[in-house]
């Protein structure tokens, strides 16, 4: 595994299922089309600038962890600066050829790479296997937990197969010796902005809030028009079996209303009657659903109020899913996922459902509590960290 020429690190089960199901969770709420066809993204600025910046705490100890490890290992202690922290995900077509990480000009401050792999291979995608161009190991077969480090110059030029089926999720992080690359120092200075702003931390604050709406949008490559794509938070609801109802007429109908508009869920010919706040509310809370379903307690005290769906609201329910996913069949082939599909339609239940909505709200309101507390700590000592708080 280690050879002189092509330093490269891998370490086995690094990160815990539940490490790797809450950042899954957080991708799939949060992600928007990436930088290349094909692949989605989540970056830690992104989740500030979503009003999600809560988001950002379950990365903090898995970020210190591996830059530890990636110090101890390449002899560089206290000397690394996370230059980039991000969710990836491919889908369906992606795949990258050989390259090393520092490969543009303005990659040239990139030392070393982290990839964590967040799912498995064969079980949540097909292709996708990792292949170094010389040394030892080879191939790499993605699974969740596990991690490839290496240095990002041309001495580890890597490639990763096409993906052929489901979504391939990964944790990548780089650092860099450079301070003036410090990733930290950026998102300290946007969390300061966000949450001092005193609007921010009002009850009901904490949620999502549209980033501009085609950054939400796919398009088939190469056409890059709204005549054909989709949306992929509409997709990602509609792919785990629930219909998205508007109260809005169908005439109204836009791209911006559809991200922006108090939006309900249905399933079946039922609509259940809480309303979200909007389409990334939604979202989220049904992502919550699916990580959490296995081990949600159903309190007699929850309120879930179900509602025959009308020929109207029936009618609108269509209107809006031709107006959000307008090639249906390319919405199959990009986020397929069998195993997704079949987690959330094994024991449906909407008392449950509404266990995931008050769920939800605790453990986002326990995130930002962990935020507030840590921020101020963070700003004196400018870097993030996990902060050891009495009784945690
Ligand atoms: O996801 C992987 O296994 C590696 C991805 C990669 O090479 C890159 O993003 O530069
Ligand atoms: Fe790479």
């Amino acid at each position: 595994m280690e050879d002189a020429k092509h330093l490269r690190l891998i370490l086995r089960d690094f990160l815990t299922l539940n490490e790797c199901k809450e950042l899954e969770f957080i991708h799939k709420s949060s992600s928007t089309v990436g930088y290349r066809p094909n692949v989605f993204s989540t970056t830690l600025s992104h989740l500030i600038a979503t009003n999600c910046p809560h988001f950002i705490i379950p990365f903090v100890p898995i970020r210190e962890r591996l830059k530890e490890k990636v110090e101890e290992f390449f002899g560089c202690e206290y000397e690394l600066f996370v230059e980039f922290t991000g969710l990836i995900s491919w889908s369906k077509g992606a795949s990258i050829g050989w390259h090393s990480d520092d490969n543009r000009p303005y990659l040239k401050q990139r030392d070393f790479t982290a990839v964590c792999y967040l799912n498995t291979y064969a079980k949540d995608f097909k292709g996708g296997l990792f292949h170094f161009q010389d040394g030892e190991p080879t191939t790499l077969v993605p699974k969740a937990g596990d991690v490839a480090i290496y240095t990002a110059d041309s001495s580890n030029v890597h490639s990763v197969d096409e993906i052929t089926e489901g979504e391939r999720l990964t944790l990548t992080l780089w650092f860099s010796r450079d301070s003036t690359h410090d990733e930290d120092a950026k998102l300290i200075s946007l969390l300061s902005e966000n949450l001092l702003c005193s609007s921010n931390n009002v009850p009901g604050s904490k949620l999502p809030m549209l980033a501009s709406s085609n950054m939400y949008w796919f398009s088939p490559e190469p056409v890059s028009n709204q005549q054909s794509g989709f949306n992929i938070c509409c997709a990602r609801i509609h792919l785990l079996g629930f219909d998205i109802y508007s109260s809005q007429e169908k005439s109204c109908f836009s791209d911006i209303m559809i991200l922006m508009e108090p939006v309900k869920l249905a399933r079946a010919d039922e609509l259940f009657e809480h309303e979200f706040a909007n389409i990334l509310h939604l979202l989220q809370v049904v992502q919550f659903y699916c990580w959490k379903a296995s081990e949600l307690l159903i309190s007699c005290f929850e309120t879930c109020k179900v509602i025959q769906l009308s020929q109207s609201q029936k009618e609108n329910i269509i209107a809006l899913k031709s107006f959000v996913l307008r090639d249906h069949q390319l919405v199959e082939m990009v986020f397929s996922c069998v195993s997704n599909r079949q987690k959330c339609q094994d024991s449906f239940d909407w008392a449950k459902f509404s266990a995931a909505i008050s769920a939800w709200e605790d453990y986002t309101h326990k995130l930002h509590e962990e935020l507030l507390l840590s921020l101020p700590y963070w700003r004196t000592e400018r870097i993030i960290y996990s902060v050891p708080f009495k009784g945690s």
